[in-house]
C-alpha cells in the first residue's frame, strides 16, 4: 500500500498532472472511456443493482458525462490567478489568488451510485491538478472491477489508480499520508476516516447520510407532489443518499397521500413490481434484514412484501408512525416511507431542529413564505422546494453535508475548489523603500498615525475616493521621502 502511494506521489512530484493542457486531456480521455465502454459500465452496474440500462445511464453516466462537459469549458478560467482589491500600502504592487492542486487525492466511494460516486469526485480533483487514489466501494464490486480495469486504460497510469478491497485494505490505505480524503459513505466510517485523516493534519471532505425530511404543507397539489416524491424514494430502491427519509404533514391528509403515493407506485412500476426493469433490489442480505427490521411494529399502509432469495422490498408506506420507534432512528436507506403527523409548521419545524442535520430538506407548498421560512429557521445539507433529490442534478450548486450529515461539498466549480489550494500571492517590487520603513523599528506615535492613515481611513469610493485616494498617496510618498515621521 505504502508503495503505491508513493508511486502515485513522485508521479505528482514529476508535475505533469499541473499544466492546463494535461488536465483537460486527461478529462478528454475519461470521457472517451465512458462514451466508449458504456456497455460495460452499465452491465456492472446492473448486475450490483439490478438497475436497467435506462437508469443506470439517466442517474449515473449522464451526471459524469455533464460534469466534464462542464469541466472542459470552465477550466481554463478557473485555473488563472485572480487579482484581488488592493489598500493604498500595496497599491503599486500585484496580489492576486492562484488555485493551486493539493497533491495526492484519496476518494473513497461508496456502494449505492457506484459509478458516480467515485467518478464525479475525480474529475475534480483532476481539474484541479491532483494525483488521486480511488477506493470504490467493495459491495459494488463489478463496478469496482470494471472502474479498476478501465481508467488505467485510458488515463495517466502512475497519475490516478485504483485500490480496490474492504475494511482491512481501506483502514491500511487511511494509514498513509494523503494532502486531501474525499469519503462517501455512512457517519459511523465518516468519523474513521477523520479520524484517521487527523494523524497527517489532512483535511477531509466527508459526504455522509441521514434522515432527510420531506414537509407537505395542506396547500399544495397533492397529485403532483406524490408523483415527485414517489420518484425520488423509490428510485434505487430507496437506496439513495438524498432520497426523502420520511414525511411530515397534518394528520388528514395521510390517508390522501397513502393513496395517491399508491396510485403512482402503479403507473410508475405496474401491477406486478417485481417484473419492473425501472424497480431495483436492495444490495445485499444484511442490509435487506436491517430494512425488514425497521418494520417491526408498524402500520404498513400499503407493500410491506418482501422476497429473501431477490432481496426485494416492495414500496411501502407506514402511517401514524410513533418518532421513538426504530423505522425514525436511523436512516432507512430502503423503499419505506413513513409518514409521521404533524400538528402544523411550527411542529415541523421544531421536529427537524430536535434532530440531527439531515443531508437534504423538501418542503412541498404553494406559499412560496412557508418554504422560505422552512429554510431560514431548519438547517440541512440541501434543499429542494416543490421536488426531492433535484438539487443534485445542478452542478452550480455545492454538494454536501452539514454537521452528521458530512462537511465540505463538491459538484463543479466547488469541486474545483475543494480540490484547491487557494494560494494568495503578494508580489512587490525592490523599490519604493521609503514606504516600508513605516514598518521597521524604532516604532513611534507619528508612525502608528501613518498606519492608521493607510489601513484603517475609509473613503467614499464611488464619489472622490480614486482622487483623493491618489492624492493622498502622493503626499505620504512626499512626506516618507522627505522624512517626516
Ligand atoms: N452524501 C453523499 O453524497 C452520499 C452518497 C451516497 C451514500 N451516502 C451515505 O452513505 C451511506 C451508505 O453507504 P455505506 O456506508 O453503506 O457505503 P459502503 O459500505 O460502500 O462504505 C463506504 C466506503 O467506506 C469504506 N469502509 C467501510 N467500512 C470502513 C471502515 N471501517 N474503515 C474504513 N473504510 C470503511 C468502504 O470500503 C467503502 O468504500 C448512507 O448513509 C448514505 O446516505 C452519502
Ligand atoms: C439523478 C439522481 C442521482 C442521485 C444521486 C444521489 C447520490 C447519493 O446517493
Amino acid at each position: 500500500m505504502e508503495r503505491e502511494v508513493q508511486r502515485v506521489r513522485q508521479a505528482f512530484l514529476s508535475g505533469r498532472s499541473r499544466s492546463l493542457r494535461f488536465r483537460l486531456q486527461q478529462l478528454e480521455a475519461l470521457r472517451r472511456m465512458v462514451q466508449e465502454r458504456e456497455k460495460d459500465i452499465l452491465a456492472a452496474i446492473a448486475a450490483d443493482l439490478c438497475k436497467s440500462e435506462f437508469n443506470a445511464y439517466s442517474q449515473e453516466v449522464i451526471t459524469v458525462l455533464g460534469e466534464i462537459d462542464f469541466m472542459l469549458e470552465n477550466l481554463p478560467e478557473w485555473v488563472t490567478a485572480k487579482p484581488v482589491k488592493k489598500n493604498l500600502l500595496t497599491m503599486l504592487d500585484e496580489a492576486y489568488i492562484q488555485p493551486q492542486p493539493l497533491g495526492v487525492v484519496l476518494i473513497i466511494g461508496a456502494w449505492n451510485y457506484p459509478f458516480v460516486l467515485s467518478i464525479q469526485p475525480l474529475i475534480g480533483a483532476i481539474a484541479a491538478g491532483n494525483a488521486v487514489i480511488i477506493k470504490p466501494s467493495e459491495l459494488s464490486e463489478n463496478t469496482a472491477k470494471i472502474v479498476a480495469k478501465l481508467l488505467p486504460q485510458y488515463l495517466d497510469q502512475d497519475l490516478y489508480i485504483v485500490i480496490n478491497g474492504g475494511v482491512e485494505e481501506t483502514t491500511e490505505l487511511l494509514k498513509q499520508r494523503f494532502d486531501h480524503v474525499f469519503y462517501t459513505g455512512n457517519t459511523a466510517v465518516g468519523k474513521i476516516v477523520m479520524e484517521a485523516a487527523a494523524k497527517h493534519l489532512t483535511p477531509v471532505t466527508l459526504e455522509l447520510g441521514g434522515k432527510s425530511p420531506c414537509y407537505i404543507d395542506k396547500d399544495c397539489d397533492l397529485d403532483i407532489v406524490c408523483r415527485r416524491i414517489t420518484w425520488g424514494k423509490y428510485m434505487n430502491c430507496g437506496q439513495t443518499c438524498i432520497a426523502p427519509d420520511y414525511i411530515l404533514c397534518e394528520a388528514s391528509l395521510q390517508s390522501q397521500i397513502v393513496w395517491k403515493i399508491k396510485e403512482t407506485v402503479k403507473e410508475f412500476y405496474g401491477e406486478n413490481i417485481k417484473e419492473s426493469p425501472d424497480y431495483e433490489r436492495i444490495i445485499n442480505l444484511r442490509h435487506f434484514k436491517r430494512i425488514l427490521s425497521l418494520l417491526e411494529g408498524q402500520k404498513i399502509a400499503f407493500g410491506g412484501e418482501t422476497d429473501e432469495a431477490t432481496r426485494y422490498i416492495a414500496p411501502t408506506v407506514l402511517t401514524d408512525v410513533d418518532p421513538k420507534t426504530k423505522v425514525m432512528q436511523e436512516e432507512i436507506f430502503g423503499p419505506i416511507l413513513p409518514i409521521v403527523p404533524v400538528k402544523n409548521v411550527d411542529e415541523a419545524i421544531d421536529f427537524i431542529n430536535e434532530r440531527e442535520k439531515p443531508l437534504a430538506l423538501y418542503v412541498f407548498s404553494h406559499n412560496h413564505k412557508l418554504i422560505k421560512r422552512m429554510i431560514a429557521e431548519t438547517s440541512s445539507g440541501g434543499v429542494t422546494g416543490n421536488d426531492v433529490i433535484m438539487h443534485f442534478t445542478l452542478n452550480s450548486l455545492p454538494f454536501g453535508g452539514v454537521g452528521s450529515s458530512g462537511m465540505g461539498a463538491y459538484h463543479g466549480k466547488h469541486s474545483f475548489d475543494t480540490f484547491s489550494h487557494q494560494r494568495p500571492c503578494l508580489l512587490k517590487s525592490l523599490k519604493r523603500e521609503g514606504a516600508n520603513k513605516l514598518r521597521y523599528p524604532p516604532n513611534s506615535q507619528s508612525k502608528v498615525d501613518w498606519g492608521k492613515f493607510f489601513l484603517l481611513k475609509r473613503f467614499n469610493k464611488e464619489k472622490y475616493g480614486l482622487l483623493l485616494l491618489t492624492f493622498l498617496g502622493i503626499v505620504a510618498a512626499v512626506l516618507v521621502k522627505a522624512g517626516y515621521y
